[in-house]
């Protein structure tokens, strides 16, 4: 059966295992793709059951993606003069580790310019803007048009939903996602390309070339069409990751990411 896997969206270790002679019984499962109302159970029992706190999760969440999105775009390949990126940022905790990823790009090289329309009234969220703006990180007072962004920039990150997100895109964000659509500059996803359903994705939405998926993909990711799928966010507890049987691929050596 030389080339037919069986499993959805395998893994490179898992489609390994379907090509093996080990019996059934070793292989390795399927990695879990996530409900939305799963994933807010699995973010609350982080906090609530073992004791994590939000930055700290941001914190490992922002590196991850900053991590991912050096290999998928390493400093050589970028096209452009200078290696600029927009990272684009919304009102909750996925907004959040844009702050920190923009944060660790700048870091590793990168020149990111962020645009965070509308801000969180909280101590996290004006702590990682003050963080970015005293590395030198611009921030943009409003969305640039689409032609602008094609010639200025090599990446858009999109840090605007993750896994809260529910409903029709209310302003500014309708607004963002259509310029975004016009783009076509390659977009890096953190989590959830959004305005994408959590569960069902979306047939018109965002097509990004990049998704990273924290903690372990969520359902839509099945529907992710673009070039490459990571899995960053490496905190899950065994004893968490066991109760939700997210059957998590092993991370490489000391790696904080994993191409899926
Ligand atoms: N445990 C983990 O895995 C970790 C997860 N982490 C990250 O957290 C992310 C989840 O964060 P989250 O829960 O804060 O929600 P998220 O999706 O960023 O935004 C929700 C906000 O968006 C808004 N909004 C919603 N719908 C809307 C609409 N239709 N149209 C317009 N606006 C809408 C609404 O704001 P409001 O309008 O109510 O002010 C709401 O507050 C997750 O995906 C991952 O990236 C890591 O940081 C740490 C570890
Ligand atoms: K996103």
């Amino acid at each position: 059966q030389a080339g037919t896997c069986p499993l959805p969206a395998a893994t490179n270790s898992h489609r390994k295992d379907c090509f093996s002679s080990r019996p059934a019984s070793t292989m390795a499962q399927a990695i879990k793709y996530l409900g939305q109302e799963e994933a807010q159970h699995i973010d609350e029992e982080l906090f609530s059951e073992y004791g994590f706190s939000v930055d700290q999760l941001m914190e490992l969440a922002g590196l991850s993606c900053a991590t991912a999105v050096t290999r998928a775009y390493p400093l050589t390949s970028l096209v452009k003069a200078r290696p600029s990126l927009l990272v684009i940022c919304g009102p909750g905790n996925n907004g959040g580790d844009g702050l920190v990823c923009a944060r660790h790009l700048k870091l590793f090289g990168y020149e990111p310019t962020i645009l965070y329309p509308k801000r969180p009234n909280k101590p996290l969220f004006q702590g990682l803007t003050t963080q970015c703006q005293k590395m030198e990180i611009p921030f943009l007072t409003e969305m640039p048009e689409a032609k602008m962004i094609d010639e200025a920039y090599n990446l858009v990150i999109d840090a605007i939903f993750g896994f809260s997100f529910k409903g029709a895109v209310r302003e500014p964000f309708g607004s963002i996602l259509d310029t975004l659509k016009k783009t076509t500059v390659p977009i890096a996803s953190i989590d959830i390309p959004s305005g994408w359903d959590v569960e069902q994705g979306s047939t018109d939405g965002l097509q990004p070339d990049m998704l990273i998926s924290l903690t372990a993909p969520k359902k839509s990711a099945s529907l992710f069409k673009g070039r490459y799928h990571f899995l960053g966010g490496r905190f899950v507890p065994p004893g968490l990751e066991k109760k939700y049987q997210l059957n998590l691929p092993q991370y490489p050596g000391t790696d904080c990411v994993l191409q899926l």
